[in-house]
């Protein structure tokens, strides 16, 4: 059966929020600066948008490109080939065999958001590598139908798309502020939340049943609520740390793996699948404010950007400092003894 208040929440996102894209200036091949000497992780980087916006980013030349995701089969080398092969020059003439990309390295990072001790060591496997750290995107997220709750007993969505990167943070902050301290540096965090975030409860976030799988609440409020805590974080972020830019972005309505997972849970998002094209923009427009947001000069820490360049489009709760300070507060206790 369609599920009709699912339809209408839908409906409110498509009505409010600025949905497509197409109209965005930003062009990364042409506006985005070199990224030579620069390391970026992107978290979900084995995911559509994530594969994107690492596609992009290595045809800058960054020095470093880590792509933190789930454990796979063949641990993440088909995703770094992938990314490497779409990012390559097109063939080069015959007398320039040198490879334009092997400078690059790309290695994955396998890391289960929803699992503190897989995080932990993520972050400990990254650290031993690398003592810098420029960009990071935490791009990562989900938005399923069905109930679930993490290795930690958090509700699936908050806990992958806010707790698994709020921890994250916690863990590389020491390496982005010590980055931020060598000269020329440009730190930036980019915090992917959605415009999605208008579905959240009227409270924003429902503190007292963030534990647990959370079955009385709607799949789209938990996921809203889940972004409206991706907006708090970057705001928190930026407000605890003015030595780098954080802020949280809207990538665009883009059909990707988490479209594909909703239309295989939910009859809705089947029933509208064919003309879901018609709200929607490529991977490679939807990437442009993930990209902007990285390395423009103009952006400003700890907003939330919807288009490129649009700031302050996010609902009075989730705008609502007093909401993302207890959210900080909150999610110091939660992991007090983890970090
Ligand atoms: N596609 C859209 O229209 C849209 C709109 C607004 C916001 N977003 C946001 O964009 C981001 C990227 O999503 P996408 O659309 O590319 O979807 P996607 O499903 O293609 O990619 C999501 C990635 O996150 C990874 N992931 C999921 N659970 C994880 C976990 N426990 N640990 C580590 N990684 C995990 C997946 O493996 C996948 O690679 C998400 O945060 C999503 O909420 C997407």
């Amino acid at each position: 059966m369609i599920d009709l208040q699912a339809l209408v929440a839908s409906a409110r996102v498509t009505l409010f929020a600025s949905g497509n894209q197409s109209g965005v200036a930003f062009d990364p091949a042409r506006d985005m600066p070199s990224l030579a000497g620069k390391i970026i992780l992107v978290t979900g980087g084995a995911g559509d948008l994530g594969k994107q916006v690492a596609i992009e980013f290595a045809r800058h030349n960054p020095a470093h490109i880590y792509i933190a995701d789930l454990p796979c089969a063949d641990h993440g080398a088909s995703v770094v080939s992938a990314i490497r092969d779409a990012a390559a020059p097109a063939p080069a003439p015959a007398t320039d065999d040198d490879d334009k990309l092997s400078h690059v390295a790309i290695s994955y990072l396998e890391t289960d958001l929803a699992s503190f001790e897989s995080v932990r060591s993520a972050a400990a496997r990254f650290c031993e590598g690398q003592d810098r750290l420029d960009i990071a995107v935490l791009n990562a997220g989900i938005m399923r139908v069905r109930p679930g709750t993490t290795a930690e007993g958090y509700e699936i969505a908050f806990g992958i798309n806010y707790l698994g990167h709020a921890l994250l943070m916690r863990l590389l902050m020491p390496t982005l502020l010590r980055t931020a301290d060598l000269p020329g540096a440009d730190v930036r965090v980019v915090a992917v939340s959605s415009e999605g975030h208008v579905m959240a409860p009227k409270e924003g976030i429902l503190f007292e049943s963030l534990k647990g799988p959370c079955e009385d609440i709607k799949y789209y409020q938990r996921y809203g609520q889940s972004k409206v805590a991706v907006i708090g974080l970057a705001r928190e972020l930026a407000k605890w740390h003015p030595q780098i830019k954080v802020v949280a972005v809207h990538p665009g309505r883009v059909i990707t793996g988490m479209a594909r997972g909703l239309q295989r849970e939910s009859l809705l998002f089947r029933a509208t699948a064919p003309i879901s094209p018609l709200f929607c923009v490529s991977p490679a427009i939807g990437v442009r404010n993930h990209l902007w947001a990285a390395t423009a000069p103009e952006v400003e820490s700890g907003k939330y950007y919807e288009p490129v360049g649009v700031p302050d489009k996010e609902t009075a709760i989730a705008k609502d400092p007093g909401l993302s300070a207890r959210l900080w507060e909150w999610t110091e206790k939660e992991l007090e003894g983890v970090v």
